[in-house]
């Protein structure tokens, strides 16, 4: 007997619950004397119509607090908290028109996802003699009455059964409300209703740990934000020739572009459920290629279709020829074993989880250092005057559902070594594991194609992560006007070398921590790779000023150091993408970049630029992220005009 109701119970309601059970557990005894089958059952028949008159009712019953505790169905029949002894669900009799009273949490349906105070139920029926579901729920009797509970908001009892010494029990949980339903496969492959129901605060034994899902803005962070496309105007010889069509023979190229065609039954029900839908043109643009989910495109608005030369990819792949360049080889080679050398004081060896512990003990050396010269610089006391748990690097990357709980801006460290078999390894892996939500491209009216998700969204949830066509700076700047609208460069980690360099490790050790800063990467980069970017005068004085609006050039300005920070690779999905190169800008978007090291791309020149939704996002929201174009000064293409719609809009895509 632990938390009590909102509910006021008199001393009389208390004594009653008390007294029927003391009539309820002698009957039982005495049925079992008699060896009579199944006593509880027996009993409730027979005391039932005396003891509990009382019609059924919602929400808390007098006399019964949270955290009471049953010894059988019988007992939780007999006081009316739940009258079916042999059904999971508890509801009106006859009536299809009411929410349920009562549900029993049982561990009996391998689908049931119990998270605490947050869970998934699966409804009633289907369940085959081995415990397997064989044939597909539908919405009727108990299923049709939790879907009544969610249309009317009518609160259902939950209790929980747990085994305490061989003996089942039963713990009364307090009130819930269902806040989803969906209907879809199992893992046994028939169909199940599902129904995700929340703890109603202060009337269950605690309410959602909302909090703990809830990720840092990166719009804070400034070094966070990256830019999608090319902002040089000028072109740039494509030094890498585009000749040959020769695969890639170098091991650390080996991305797993072309997947087999995915035919789970989760993927095949996603599918099914599009037939009729209304604009649907094509029900998987990626034609197998995500193996989870298909990528419908729909168009309700005009009379556009889809690019017929656009090819669905879901992992990075080389433009041609460009694995065979010897001077990238040599760059990337070396930059991952300047990563693996970082991460290998940590016995990381592509465990995510070990590396952060070995993170963590440095964050304590560091809280230590700071705390002992906060007297003598202002970085130090900045650090102090912050709570020490929230410097520290989580063990975890994602919460138990998969949720990032912190963005990070020296990157994320996902599992991936031969030993990452524990399911905490295998929760360090979302974006290793790819496209989960059901996505789909849509015709918006004012931004061309977009992307939505047809399931609410919650925030910290990996989306997708930018993929395409792997190619350097230098050729990308290259390319024609129009065609740099797809570009990604990968300059998530150049953005915080370039802050350091300009600011100073103390100017920016608040912020970051020396010690968390992967590894540099060598400089310069080899001048037949680095040219084009020389050549472009975009760099910033101490202020943040572009140093090309201040009137300095290349040859008057640190330039040359500075674009040594440039990026090596930029990644174009405009002909060879994933879903991810159809997500619009928004002054205000939903989603945020991380950079993420996963898979094969584990350095600071190679790596994963990921979406993650940053706050609750309901289904059918389209999916927006901040480009952070960079300001360039001019009019005209660059300066293109913002239909994001926020009341803080910035007019344009810069
Ligand atoms: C990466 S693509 C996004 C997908 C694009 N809508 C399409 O149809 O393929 C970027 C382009 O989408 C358009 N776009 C994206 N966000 C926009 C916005 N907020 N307002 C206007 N156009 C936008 C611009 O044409 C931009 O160059």
């Amino acid at each position: 007997m632990t938390t009590s109701t909102l509910e006021v119970s008199s001393d009389e309601d208390f004594a009653r619950v008390r007294s029927t059970l003391e009539r309820y557990r002698q009957h039982v005894q005495e049925l079992i004397t008699q060896k009579q089958s199944k006593p509880d059952m027996v009993a409730y028949k027979e005391l039932g119509p005396q003891l509990t008159p009382s019609p059924d009712r919602h929400g808390h019953l007098p006399g019964i607090r949270v955290g009471d505790s049953f010894n059988s169905r019988g007992e939780m029949a007999i006081l009316g908290l739940h009258r079916q002894i042999l059904r999971g669900i508890f509801m009106p009799p006859k009536t299809l028109t009411v929410g349920a009273y009562a549900i029993v949490l049982s561990g009996v349906y391998t689908d049931d996802e119990d998270q605490g105070d947050c869970f998934w139920y699966t409804g009633e029926g289907g369940l085959g003699n081995n415990g397997q579901q064989v044939k597909d729920q539908e919405f009727t009797n108990g299923n049709l009455a939790l879907r009544r509970s969610f249309e009317q908001k009518t609160p259902v009892r939950v209790f929980r059964g747990s085994k305490v010494k061989g003996a089942l029990k039963y713990t009364y949980e307090g009130l819930y409300k269902v806040m989803e339903v969906k209907r879809e496969p199992s893992r046994d492959g028939a169909l199940v209703c599902k129904f995700r129901l929340e703890g109603v605060p202060g009337e269950s034994s605690a309410s959602c740990k909302v909090e703990s899902k809830r990720m840092k803005s990166p719009e804070k962070v400034r070094i966070l934000k990256n830019k999608l496309g090319r902002t040089t105007e000028t072109l740039m010889d494509n030094k890498l020739g585009r000749t040959t069509e020769t695969l890639m023979d170098n091991k650390r190229k080996t991305f797993s572009t072309e997947e087999s065609a995915g035919s789970s039954p989760r993927r095949q029900w996603l599918l099914e459920s599009l037939k009729g839908r209304p604009g649907l043109l094509i029900q998987d643009i990626s034609r197998g290629v995500e193996p989870r989910v298909p990528v419908p495109v729909f168009n309700e608005v005009n009379a556009l279709v889809m690019d017929p030369d656009f090819e669905y990819i879901s992992d990075y792949v080389w433009a041609d020829g460009l694995d065979q360049d010897p001077l990238l080889i040599k760059v990337i080679a070396e930059e991952d074993y300047r990563m693996r050398s970082h991460t290998m004081y940590s016995l990381h060896e592509g465990c995510g989880i070990a590396f952060n512990a070995w993170m963590r003990q440095a964050d304590q050396r560091w809280y230590q250092r700071a705390q002992e010269c906060a007297h003598e610089y202002e970085w130090a006391a900045s650090v102090t005057a912050q709570s020490p748990m929230n410097l520290m690097t989580p063990l975890e990357s994602y919460n138990e559902e998969g949720l990032l709980l912190l963005t990070e801006s020296c990157g994320i460290h996902e599992c991936g070594g031969v030993n990452c078999t524990s399911s905490t390894c295998m929760r360090n892996m979302q974006v290793t594991q790819g496209i989960k939500l059901p996505l789909e491209i849509f015709m918006t009216k004012q931004k061309g194609w977009g992307v939505r998700c047809a399931e609410a969204v919650p925030s910290g949830t990996f989306v997708c992560s930018y993929v395409g066509e792997l190619m350097t700076e230098a050729a990308a700047s290259g390319l024609e006007q129009g065609a740099d609208h797809y570009l990604f460069s990968l300059d998530f980690f150049m953005y915080l070398f370039k802050e350091l360099h300009l600011r100073g490790f103390d100017g920016l050790e608040s912020e970051v921590p020396a010690h968390r800063v992967p590894p540099h990467p060598a400089l310069p980069f080899p001048v037949a790779l680095m040219e084009a970017s020389y050549r472009d005068s975009t760099c910033y004085n101490k202020n943040g000023q572009s140093l090309g609006d201040m009137g300095l050039t290349a040859s008057t300005s640190h330039v040359g150091v500075l674009n040594a920070f440039r990026p090596l690779l930029t990644v174009n999905a405009e002909k060879r993408g994933n879903i991810a190169r159809f997500i619009n800008h928004s002054c205000n978007g939903n989603l945020a970049i991380q950079g993420v090291f996963a898979r094969q791309a584990r350095s600071v020149v190679l790596y994963y630029i990921c979406l993650f939704a940053v706050r609750d996002i309901p289904a059918m929201t389209e999916f927006t992220y901040d480009y952070g174009y960079q300001i360039q000064g001019g009019k005209g293409e660059r300066g293109m005009l913002c239909n994001c719609e926020e009341p803080a809009c910035r007019g344009s895509l810069l």
